[in-house]
């Protein structure tokens, strides 16, 4: 049987993107093949601007879960119950992992699958919602999706690239970093000018939620 490595598992609002205040269980998947994750790569990662802690099993619900059946169980003892189940599964990289035998297990426990991916790996069958969320200087081999959810700006990947792609929506998200006032006027300033664009803020930053 194979062993996922995941984070943390920890239900919260969806605080990005299409669906941003919608109640979902996270789970984040360990590693990622853009960065290693520790502060001493991070200037020859290709990417560098990653705000998660993704290594380990450390966090609250993490661990190394034996079998899908076990890491769907973890997650479906986070949902409260009514509503439509909604899990969210992201990392780190969550495609290095998440199988169509994964899948299968969290949609017999009634979830809808999210997945927040880089768009560098191949996804699974089966998943409900795919957002893409491309990085200067990686390969992107998913084109097709739900959401396609660009940190802004990145000189090296222009929204321009990206329009034509098969995706329902086009958002960028303002890059949190030091500069990140500047940044959300300069991805409003795109928005308003590309009507294609809309904003995508992360709002659980604002409401100091996980
Ligand atoms: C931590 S990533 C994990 C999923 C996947 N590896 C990816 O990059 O899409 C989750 C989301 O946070 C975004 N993100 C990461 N660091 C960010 C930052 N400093 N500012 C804004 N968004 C960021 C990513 O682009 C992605 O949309
Ligand atoms: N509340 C909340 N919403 C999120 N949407 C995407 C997240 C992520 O780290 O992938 C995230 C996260 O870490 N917390
Ligand atoms: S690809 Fe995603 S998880 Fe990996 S370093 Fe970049 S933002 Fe972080
Ligand atoms: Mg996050």
């Amino acid at each position: 049987m194979k062993t996922y490595f995941i984070k943390e598992i920890f239900y919260t609002l969806q605080g990005e993107g299409a669906h941003a205040g919608r109640p979902a269980v996270f789970c984040r998947f360990s590693r990622c093949n853009l960065w290693t994750g520790l502060e001493r790569d991070r200037h020859r990662a290709v990417c560098q601007f990653c705000d998660t802690d993704f290594v380990g099993v450390d966090g609250e619900g993490g661990g190394k879960y034996v079998g899908a059946d076990a890491l769907a169980e973890a997650v479906a003892r986070r949902w409260p119950g009514g509503g439509r189940p909604f899990v969210v599964c992201t990392g780190g990289e969550p495609l290095l992992q998440l199988d169509e035998t994964a899948v299968d297990a969290l949609h017999d426990r009634g979830f809808e699958i999210a997945v927040e991916t880089n768009g560098t790996q191949r996804p699974p069958r089966g998943l409900d919602w795919i957002c893409v969320s491309p990085k200067a200087g990686a390969e992107l081999v998913v084109t097709s999706g739900d959401e396609l959810k660009l940190v802004f700006p990145q000189p090296e990947a222009l929204p321009e690239t990206f329009e034509l792609l098969d995706f329902r929506s086009f958002r960028l998200q303002p890059l949190d970093d030091q500069r990140v006032e500047e940044n959300t006027a300069q991805a409003v300033a795109y928005c308003l000018s590309n009507p294609q664009w809309s904003l995508s803020l992360q709002t659980h930053k604002y409401l100091r939620i996980p």
